[in-house]
């Protein structure tokens, strides 16, 4: 199979952590992270709130510096201001910031096209039609709900090209229906190879993207089977 980036699906693990101390100032906030993740794998970062989840995404996206340890995305130490760093791996925090004065639609035009996504136009609004936010394409990113603020997000990875998609908690302020969507959606990016890592609360999530899982500890990272996800999901507090 050969994957969005001409990978091989033999390849070789596309983000790998080694030892990887995770933190702030020089305060780790979890156990060492190692994982290693392959074209066409999903991986699930679990665990209870404050444990350090979007630290681990923030830090593999490269908007956090590691304390210590080992981090690579693409075969290279991460680097956000690699030029291919930001063409192949696409990122969905928490943080929802707009430029004034730009409505939604154009807000994606903006993003597919610096990106150089042939006709942006049009992918954009089939990614605006799969997230259900067309009737509010002219509005500004403030004038949404929340929870079309948060599909507007999401449509921000799906609009520009992408070997490795982060997404934090991408459950987050949706509906149920819109939360099954996202999670088949990211089940069809692993389909046709990307490697997701994605931090969730939510098993149903984990189980239709068939994620196999990382748990955050206070003292360790553990990894935990396809099968086990759900059962951990729910005992996690
Ligand atoms: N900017 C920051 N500076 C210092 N500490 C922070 C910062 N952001 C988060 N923390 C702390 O780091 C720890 C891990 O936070 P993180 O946001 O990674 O947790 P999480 O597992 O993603 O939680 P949740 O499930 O609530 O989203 C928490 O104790 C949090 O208070």
């Amino acid at each position: 199979m050969t994957g969005p980036g001409g990978t091989d699906g033999a390849a070789g693990p596309v983000v790998v952590a080694r030892g990887l101390r995770v933190g702030y100032g020089d305060v780790a906030v979890c156990g060492p992270v190692d994982l290693a993740l392959a074209p066409g794998e999903v991986l699930a970062v679990v665990g209870p709130n404050g444990s350090g989840k979007s630290t681990v995404l923030k830090t593999v996206l490269g908007r956090l510096d590691a304390l210590g340890g080992i981090v690579e995305v693409l075969e290279r130490p991460v680097d956000e201001r690699e030029r291919a760093f930001r063409a192949r791996v696409a990122g969905v925090g928490d943080d929802d910031a707009y430029f004034p004065g730009l409505s939604v639609r154009e807000h994606l035009v903006l993003l597919a096209r610096g990106h150089g996504v042939d006709q942006a136009g049009t992918v954009v609004d089939e990614v605006m039609a799969m997230f259900g936010i067309t009737s509010r394409a002219d509005a500004a990113p403030t004038e949404l709900s929340s929870g079309q603020r948060r599909r507007l997000l999401l449509a921000t990875a799906f609009v520009r090209p992408r070997d490795v998609l982060v997404l934090d908690e991408p459950e987050q302020r949706l509906d149920p229906g819109t939360r099954r969507l996202v999670a088949d959606l990211i089940a069809a990016e692993a389909a046709r190879g990307v490697a997701v890592l994605l931090a969730t609360h939510d098993p149903e999530v984990a189980a239709r993207t068939g994620a196999r899982g990382l748990l955050v500890g206070e003292d360790a990272c553990t990894d935990v089977a396809r099968d086990d996800l759900a059962g951990v999901l729910a005992a996690v507090r």
